[in-house]
């Protein structure tokens, strides 16, 4: 490993702070255990934290002030920042979705001439320029729901994730939705990656892998083993191993998590035994 310290800016609060922590403490760094502290160093591991808020975290990257960092998809996008997504993290998931009063706007065009609140104006006026659409952006820091109802919107652009803030406003989703968002990771846009960042990718990379996929073993005749292989054939390739008892092997397989109990169902179907299902904790593929 480099001697050099790779800078890592993460959410602070919010809606990303703790999902990202818990992926890097999977991944063997330390993370911080006091939520005011603002710094946190792993000399061990040759990465230092700054936890910063999500919105400010591409600037940061996209200045080169600091190595890597996670933020959302969305605010990447709208910052603006020449900072780039390099691996997404499943963590943080949301739509963002233009919103409004029911019946009011059903095609884009509709949104001409209208007063539209969000937090996300750049996402927003980006949007709406490349569809040739002439509409009011107004930013404003949250709680945007309720500028409809105050009478300083018309339209709402928002983070939607499972809709009860929208549904508790009285408003309805419009449109195609803006964006899908996640948490990704972000490096600076046309620069070489940081020294040690590979490592840094592979450890994120292996506690995604771990999330997605269970190990699962599974005992089978012989002359069953080729249809039983065609239902798990592993990342690279099942390992088949002979068993004490004539015409049996075991098999040995990772399986996407979703879906494992309807193929330990159809393995049973064709006379696989002893179908075993564990939890992978960490790996490199
Ligand atoms: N329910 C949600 N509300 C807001 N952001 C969410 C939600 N679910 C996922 N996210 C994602 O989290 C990021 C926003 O996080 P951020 O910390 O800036 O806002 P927040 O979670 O609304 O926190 P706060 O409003 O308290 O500052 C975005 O990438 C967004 O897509
Ligand atoms: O679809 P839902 O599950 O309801 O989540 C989406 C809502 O959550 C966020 O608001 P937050 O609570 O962060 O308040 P804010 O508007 O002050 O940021 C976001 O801005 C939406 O309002
Ligand atoms: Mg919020």
């Amino acid at each position: 490993m480099s001697n050099q310290t790779l800078r890592i800016a993460i959410p602070n609060k919010g809606s990303l702070s703790q999902s990202a922590s818990e992926i890097l403490r999977e991944a063997g760094y330390s993370q911080r255990s006091d939520s005011k502290q603002l710094t946190l160093t792993d000399p061990e591991n040759g990465v230092e934290f700054f936890y910063l808020r999500p919105r400010d975290i591409a600037l940061y990257v996209g200045e080169g002030t600091l190595d890597i960092g996670i933020t959302g998809r969305d605010l990447l996008l709208d910052s603006g920042a020449k900072a780039e997504e390099v691996l997404q993290l499943g963590f943080g998931r949301s739509r963002f979705r233009f919103a409004t009063r029911p019946g009011t706007v059903s095609t884009l065009a509709d949104l001409n001439g209208r007063r539209i609140a969000t937090s996300y104006d750049g996402v927003v006026r980006r949007f709406l320029e490349e569809r040739g659409v002439d509409a009011t952006v107004t930013r404003l820091d949250g709680a945007v729901e309720t500028s409809i109802q105050l009478g300083v919107a018309d339209v709402i652009a928002d983070v939607v994730e499972t809709g009860s803030t929208l549904r508790q406003a009285g408003l309805e989703v419009v449109l195609d939705p803006i964006l899908d968002s996640e948490a990704v990771l972000v490096t600076r846009a046309g620069a070489a990656l940081p020294a040690g960042f590979e490592v840094f990718r592979r450890r994120l990379e292996g506690v995604l892998v771990a999330r997605t996929y269970v190990m699962m073993d599974y005992d089978i005749r012989d002359e069953r083993v080729e249809d039983a292989v065609a239902l798990t054939p592993g990342i690279e390739s099942p390992t088949v191993s002979p068993l004490h008892r004539e015409g049996w092997v075991a098999v040995r397989s990772m399986v996407p998590r979703d879906g494992a109990q309807k193929l330990m169902d159809e393995l049973w179907e064709i006379g696989a035994r002893g179908i075993l299902v564990t939890d992978i904790h960490a790996c490199r593929l």
